[in-house]
């Protein structure tokens, strides 16, 4: 079997006497709580997929891998482990001080020995890692969200964390080597997904057993992925119907407890160094793998066969052997998949891009056979209902007195009258009085409100109901991440009530732009704090121009079109 990245499995469990001592005696220790990245990577280091790792990187580690792909001693590692905590609990702590990791309930997995506390440069960690400062990069982004001060040392666990699902698919380094070894399977190709798996995945995976003369190790991911991805359960589900479609006992099916970071190159390498540790010693690598895709500008993040490129060019320091693999496309002429880069020319292929599947499940319209296995089409049908049972958010953004509440109120009516749907509405004077209540105007706070909003709305919308909410939402970005939240649980209609200035001051219900003209009102959304107006909202509409009822039944228009109400 390969040996392990380093040449050793680090097994960083105390043993039981010891670790129940230390859990004991960890109430009296200064304690950091992690966060859900945090809690992957540590899982991770206790087991040994990071092996050579005995711990979160100190500063000199850190630098090295920043700068040059390695480890202070030379060894090849891409991507830093860290463990950021706040300005506040660092200066709390000192070099050589014990503290113990816990998870939000207080439960206690490891004791950390400080033995470096350190100021990282993220923007330069986010151009060599990244290779983007980019903050809709969402590697970058969580490097922005991170606390500014580092902690470094070893880790030792006293406790393994509980999980209760997926418990058949579980298996630390040790425990796949030991069971592949028990097989007697020598040449392990293992593969790493994210999303559901088609047809053409198992081509791709079956090939790549022939072409190894081995066995498959499916290994998806089921810590943070990618903000929209399809839900784990939903994945696993697809998976697990999926190995019915490969020879019997070819395919080791199990979930990989990792926080992805999508820095494409980086991470492929980081990918192939944890399946290693596995007990894999060849790693498929396809185009763009752990790519973000596209930036704003539709340029992708990273070259296609950057990631490929990359591995391929560490792997002989590895011991692993990179299966490099173009994409698989269906040959209505064959009936068959054939790889890209094996087509005649001129011949007629057929694919289907993640794109256009999620909007063939959002419309509800069949996905073809050649694409996916009937099971998994049903898998991915429960977890997509048809549009009419679907949830969707109407967020409304404008300035105040633009009319957002009164259309609202009339479209909630409409619905209401007229379907069996459930509605919610949360507008923005009742929210700042209830979920928000103690929020100001500050930028920040505007930002915790409309975060609040969308939380509420995206569970709304995940349980198959009609959120209706009427805030200001007077920037883009907090727009945006609404829409994010929401549109990975069904539809997100944004609707700027695009009413002008003037006319809703000359309305001014409240007496606020009377107030804020006067300056007794500070930051009063367009007049002395910004309204950052949307781009290309779903629909826009001036909230002078038509009646309330009128306008609400342009927004049921919409929803009619879109099929989610009859
Ligand atoms: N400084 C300032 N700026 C804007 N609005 C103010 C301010 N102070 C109080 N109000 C009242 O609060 C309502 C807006 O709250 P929102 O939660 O919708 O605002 S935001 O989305 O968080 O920006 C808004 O209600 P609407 O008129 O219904 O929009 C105002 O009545
Ligand atoms: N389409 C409309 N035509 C005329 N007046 C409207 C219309 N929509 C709202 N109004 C009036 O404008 C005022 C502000 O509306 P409101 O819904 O409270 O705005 P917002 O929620 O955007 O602050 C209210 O007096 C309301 O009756």
């Amino acid at each position: 079997m390969i040996e392990p990245h380093g040449g050793v499995l680090k097994d960083l469990y105390l043993p039981d006497a010891e670790a129940l001592d230390a859990r004991r005696a960890s109430g009296a220790l200064p304690g950091v709580v992690l966060g859900h990245r945090q809690l992957c990577d540590l899982e991770l280091l206790l087991d040994g997929a990071f092996s050579p790792l005995e711990g979160f990187m100190g500063e000199a580690d850190y630098e090295a891998v920043v700068e040059g792909l390695r480890l202070f001693d030379g060894t090849l590692w891409p991507v830093p482990i860290v463990l950021d905590v706040s300005e506040d609990t660092a200066v709390s702590l000192a070099t050589g001080e014990d503290v113990v990791l816990r998870d939000i309930q207080g439960t206690a997995y490891a004791v950390l020995t400080v033995s470096d506390i350190f100021r990282p440069d993220t923007a330069r960690e986010a151009l060599a890692v990244y290779g983007t400062h980019d903050p809709h990069h969402p590697g970058v982004a969580d490097l922005l969200r991170r606390g500014g001060v580092c902690l470094g040392g070893r880790v030792r666990g006293v406790q393994r964390p509980a999980h209760y699902d997926f418990t058949d698919l579980r298996a630390s380094p040790r425990e796949m080597r030991a069971w592949f070894a028990g097989r007697g399977w020598e040449r392990v190709v293992a593969f790493q997904t994210r999303n559901p798996l088609h047809r053409a995945h198992v081509e791709l995976t079956r090939r790549a057993m022939e072409a190894v003369g081995g066995n498959l190790l499916l290994h998806p991911v089921v810590g943070r992925t990618r903000d929209g991805d399809v839900d784990t359960y939903t994945r696993v589900r697809c998976y697990r119907a999926l190995l019915a479609h490969y020879p019997p006992d070819t395919v080791k099916l199990a979930v990989l407890p990792l926080a992805m970071r999508m820095a494409g190159p980086r991470e492929a390498l980081w990918h192939a160094i944890i399946r290693k540790n596995y007990g894999a010693n060849f790693f498929i690598v396809g185009r763009d793998h752990a790519g973000p895709g596209a930036d704003a500008s539709g340029r992708p993040y990273y070259e296609p066969l950057a990631a490929q490129a990359l591995v391929q060019a560490h792997a002989d320091e590895l011991g692993m052997t990179v299966v490099p693999f173009a994409p698989m496309v269906y040959s209505p002429g064959r009936q068959a998949y054939v790889s890209s880069e094996e087509l005649r020319t001129g011949e007629v292929v057929r694919d289907l891009s993640g794109t256009e599947l999620r909007k063939l499940l959002r419309d509800g319209a069949p996905i073809p056979e050649w694409f996916t296995y009937p099971e998994v089409e049903a898998i991915l049908r429960q977890r997509f209902p048809r549009p009419q049972n679907r949830g969707c958010a109407i967020f409304f953004t404008g300035l105040s007195g633009a009319g957002k509440s009164t259309i609202a109120r009339a479209l909630m009516a409409a619905l209401l009258e007229n379907t069996a749907r459930q509605v919610s509405m949360l507008d923005g004077d009742e929210v700042r009085k209830t979920l928000s209540a103690g929020l100001g105007f500050s930028r920040a706070d505007r930002s915790a409100n409309i975060q609040r909003i969308a939380y509420v709305a995206s569970e709304i919308v995940r349980h198959g109901g009609i959120a209706i909410c009427a805030p200001i939402a007077p920037y883009a970005d907090d727009r945006a991440a609404a829409r994010a939240l929401v549109e990975a649980h069904g539809d997100f209609i944004e609707v700027h009530v695009s009413t002008a200035l003037d006319v809703c001051e000359a309305r001014d219900t409240k007496g606020l732009y009377a107030q804020a003209r006067s300056g007794a009102l500070k930051h009063f959304t367009g007049i002395s704090d910004p309204y950052e107006v949307p781009e290309a909202p779903d629909l826009r509409m001036d909230g002078a121009a038509q009646t309330p009822i009128s306008l609400a039944a342009r927004i049921v228009g919409v929803l009619r079109e879109r099929r989610l109400i009859a």
